[in-house]
């Protein structure tokens, strides 16, 4: 993996008001030609920091670098390397797609040819219809289009898919991971977990403010128990210290999946039980996001 850092951030710190923080001191740092995932729950402070590394807002304390330069006081040489796709886009509605990118392509230094975006962003036969009668699935997908056009060499996508149905959800899916092909460093933010298993080199998982766990999905994933499941009933004495029951269901933790459910499935045939609603689950980023979501 290229360590060659993009952007850097020490001590990022965003406070609303006189004492409401809601980015509290993190640190990471970002690689040339990755895909950096921020997860988090709502209101973890992933867009309060996206908006601080994009030279949107100021950091009440910490320091960015992007580029190697303060994103808010270089913000003319920084600008024009970025793109940015924000939840919200802002259109003005009476212009039809092809005039909105156009527009848009006109304040750039070195825009693709609007006609091929508007195909890679599945836009093409849409491209007449004016933004007001766009759906919000193709809303995004034009935001989208207005980020990539400028070939910029960090790209920012805050919640990228949000509103895209299955199928264009993987188109961009496809997409995004074809512009990181290209070369470009990618930093998104989602609340889709197989889109950042899919897409994200190396990806943090935010909870009120701070850092919980980053790296890859993979390490991320390491060390976390897998479960195993059942109707409540009476267990073996070794697992009794394992086990939780809520609503009828046992739940035993377990770092050592295959074993303890061998053992488990020997002593149900050993002793005639039934282990109705049986349930093997390894850890998953699922249940790492889970977990922290409830403070575990
Ligand atoms: N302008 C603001 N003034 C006061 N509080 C704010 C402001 N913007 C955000 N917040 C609060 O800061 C916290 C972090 O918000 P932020 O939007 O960064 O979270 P998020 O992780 O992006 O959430 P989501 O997944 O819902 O988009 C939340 O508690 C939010 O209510």
């Amino acid at each position: 993996m290229n360590t060659t850092p993009v952007l850097t951030a020490r001590g990022l710190t965003r406070t609303y008001g006189s004492s409401f923080t809601a980015v509290d001191g993190i640190d990471f740092d970002i690689y040339e030609g990755e895909i950096f995932g921020l997860l988090g729950t709502n209101g973890a402070g992933k867009t309060s920091t996206l908006e601080i590394l994009e030279g949107l807002a100021k950091a009440s304390a910490g320091t960015v670098k992007v580029f190697g330069l303060d994103p808010i006081k270089d913000r003319k040489k920084v600008r024009p390397r970025q793109g940015l796709m924000m939840q919200e886009g802002g259109f003005p509605t009476d212009l039809t797609a092809r005039e909105t990118l156009s527009m848009w392509a006109g304040t750039l230094s070195n825009p693709l040819p609007v006609g091929t975006v508007l195909d890679w962003v599945s836009l093409d036969h849409r491209a007449n219809v004016r933004v007001s009668s766009l759906s919000g699935g193709e809303v995004r997908r034009l935001d989208l289009a207005c980020a990539i056009i400028g070939q910029p060499q960090l790209l920012f996508l805050d919640e990228p898919t949000t509103g895209l149905d299955p199928e264009s959800r993987r188109q961009a899916w496809e997409l995004i991971a074809s512009i990181q092909s290209s070369g470009t460093t990618i930093v998104l933010t989602t609340h889709y977990l197989e889109e950042a298993e899919y897409l994200c080199d190396r990806l943090a998982i935010m909870h009120e403010g701070k850092i919980v766990t980053s790296g890859t999905s993979d390490s991320v994933v390491a060390g976390h128990p897998s479960t195993i499941k059942f109707d409540e009933l009476a267990i073996p004495v070794e697992f009794e210290s394992r086990a939780t029951s809520h609503r009828g269901t046992t739940t035993i933790t377990t770092h050592q999946l295959q074993k303890d459910l061998a053992k488990l499935l020997a002593w149900a045939e050993e002793t005639g039980t039934e282990l109705s609603g049986l349930k093997a689950s390894a850890a998953s980023l699922e249940s790492v996001f889970l977990d922290i979501a409830e403070g575990k």
